[in-house]
């Protein structure tokens, strides 16, 4: 596996406008994205964009909430009840080769590539078997 660009933090939130004025307020976010539903993954999602010319260099904070009874999130939020950091996702050419080489290495991938947040796939690789991370892998947008 060769390291790629950190697409974005993953951070579980009971609420997305209450962590929308969050980030506004306390964290002076200016680049705050409408927030949308995405059922397959049984999330609401909000990104809010770090500035590109600021130390993480563009990284972006996905903000996630529960939607619906299947969401994989109730779990987190059931022993974190304020939310916190959830995931982190990094970018790969080539999402079908990069889930050979976890699977290869002997990591748990959670199910197959689907289509993310960002429209790109991705898959996610179980936290006990990255050093207590969950880490999301994404295919690199077309236009990065
Ligand atoms: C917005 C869309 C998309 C994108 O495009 O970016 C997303 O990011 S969607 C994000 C939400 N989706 C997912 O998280 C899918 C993958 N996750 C899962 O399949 C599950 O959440 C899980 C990782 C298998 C955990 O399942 P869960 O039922 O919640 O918990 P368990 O009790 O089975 O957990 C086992 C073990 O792992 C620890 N754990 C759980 N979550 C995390 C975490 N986020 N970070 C670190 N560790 C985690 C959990 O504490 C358990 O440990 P022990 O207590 O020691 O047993
Ligand atoms: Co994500």
């Amino acid at each position: 596996m060769k390291l790629g660009r950190l697409n974005h933090i993953g951070v579980v939130t009971p609420s997305i406008p209450d962590s929308i004025d969050h980030w506004r307020d306390v964290m002076g976010a200016t680049s705050i994205c409408e927030p949308f539903d995405l059922p397959a993954q049984g999330v609401k999602v909000c990104f809010v964009d770090t500035p590109a010319d600021g130390p993480t260099n563009g990284t972006q904070i996905e903000l996630i909430e529960p939607l619906g009874e299947d969401s994989p999130i109730h779990g987190f939020l059931a022993k974190n009840p304020l939310g916190g950091q959830h995931h982190i996702c990094f970018e790969v050419p080539d999402i079908h080769s990069a889930k050979s080489e976890f699977e290869a290495m002997g990591k748990r991938v959670l199910g197959e590539p689907r289509i993310g947040a960002h429209g790109t796939l991705i898959f996610f690789v179980h936290p006990k078997d990255m050093g207590g991370m969950l880490t999301e892998i994404m295919e690199t947008p077309k236009d990065h």
